[in-house]
């Protein structure tokens, strides 16, 4: 490649998210290439030179049939080679940054361990995991509990959640005290209020993409969000409920793309996997929802409490001075329950790998100055 095409191509592969570190783990001789949809055995990637079909590689074959969680997936980076016909070839998967995983169930129904994991890794290399919740939904406002529960999931993905109350022109003047609210159940995270009506606060979402982060927005059905994604790409690139019930299709009919390139930079990724994400693998992402309990335990008098009803408890002391809304300890209690539950259920091992595999990027990730901004 000659110089001034090695700049171009850099300039546009850092647009898809590409960087030095994503340049260090690049198995030498092979082309840098991000997934941008998936098929059986093959894979639509884009590359500095645009959009191609890449069948997976002898090795990638390999890896993915001992274990799915090698499978690419939308969001992967990877490594092309270029074969003799002019076709490529998909060589190499690049570590993952951060990755959505739906644990599988490892026990068979026959009783026994079938041995084999069947963990399926939904998106990786997202940065950000908006969650929208909308201000009010119907005649309710924003459901709290939904917010920690999907802060618990993105919390465990490795990503930076950023919560958005969407549909902020619903509420009127309760807006600030909704936002308070919202705050309170979200510690350490942004909180901001988003209207794709009145485009107010979709500056403050494009500002979090920085021109070549990845995104996900997470959310329930309504909330707003390929509305949103609108907004941002600044043209109908999803299919809105208004449109799908505008003309009589049934939801979810058009096949649309996976990996959303924004104008201003900054991608989306949008399946039906992620879509609907919700109860999946929250595992140590709910301490992490819940850092204000956290924090108050280690100042109970038992190791072991569980704030219920131990003397000597920091938690509910803080609930008694009004430091803490019991609602917090209720719904942290209710999600330890669900991922103990759906940890009781998936397969140890692959848990335990993929621990293994993202703990170090999480610490790194989550150091202040790079997480909080
Ligand atoms: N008033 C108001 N309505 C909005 C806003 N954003 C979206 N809506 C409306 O809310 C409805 C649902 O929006 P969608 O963007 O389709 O919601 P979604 O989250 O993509 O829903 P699913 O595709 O079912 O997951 C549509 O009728 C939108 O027009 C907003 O900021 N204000
Ligand atoms: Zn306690």
């Amino acid at each position: 490649m000659s110089a001034p095409d090695l700049f171009a191509s850099s300039v546009s592969l850092s647009r898809l998210g590409w960087d030095d570190s994503l340049a260090a783990d690049l198995p030498d001789g092979l082309l840098p290439a991000r997934v941008a949809r998936v098929d059986r055995g093959a894979a639509e990637v884009l590359t500095a030179e645009g959009s191609l079909q890449a069948h997976y590689g002898a090795s990638v074959r390999r890896a993915a049939a001992a274990d799915p969680v090698a499978l690419p997936c939308v969001g992967d980076w990877t490594g092309l080679r270029r074969l003799p016909e002019g076709r490529f070839e998909l060589a190499a998967l690049l570590p993952r940054r951060t990755a959505f995983v739906r644990g599988g169930v490892g026990r068979t129904s026959r009783g026994g361990l079938s041995g084999d994991s069947q963990g399926q890794v939904l998106a990786a290399n997202v940065d950000i995991v908006f969650i929208a919740e909308p201000a009010l939904h119907a005649t309710d406002t924003a459901d709290l509990g939904r917010i920690e529960r999907l802060l618990a999931l993105a919390w465990e993905s490795g990503g930076r959640p950023v919560v958005l109350v969407t549909k902020s022109d619903l509420i009127g003047d309760a807006l600030p005290h909704l936002l308070e609210e919202v705050a309170e159940a979200a510690p350490g995270v942004d909180v901001h209020a988003v209207c794709s009506v009145t485009g107010e606060g979709v500056d403050i979402v494009r500002g979090h993409l920085d021109g070549r982060h990845t995104a996900v927005v997470l959310g329930a059905s309504g909330a707003g969000k390929s509305t949103l994604v609108n907004a941002l790409a600044g043209e109908e690139i999803m299919e809105t409920q208004r449109v799908r019930a505008g003309d009589g299709r049934g939801r979810h009919t058009t096949v649309h793309r996976e990996l959303i390139r924004l104008p201003g930079g900054g991608l989306i990724i949008d399946t039906p996997g992620i879509r609907r994400i919700g109860l999946y693998d929250m595992g140590e992402g709910v301490d992490l929802a819940f850092s204000d309990i956290e924090d108050l335990a280690a100042e109970c008098r038992f190791a072991d409490c569980s704030h219920r009803a131990e003397p000597g408890c920091a938690v509910i002391a803080a609930i008694e001075d009004g430091t803490l809304p019991e609602r917090r300890l209720v719904s942290w209690h209710k999600l330890r329950r669900e991922a103990a539950w759906m940890a009781s259920r998936s397969d140890p091992r692959l848990r335990k790998e993929l621990q293994n595999r993202w703990k170090t990027i999480h610490k790194e990730m989550r150091k202040p100055g790079r997480i909080r901004p």
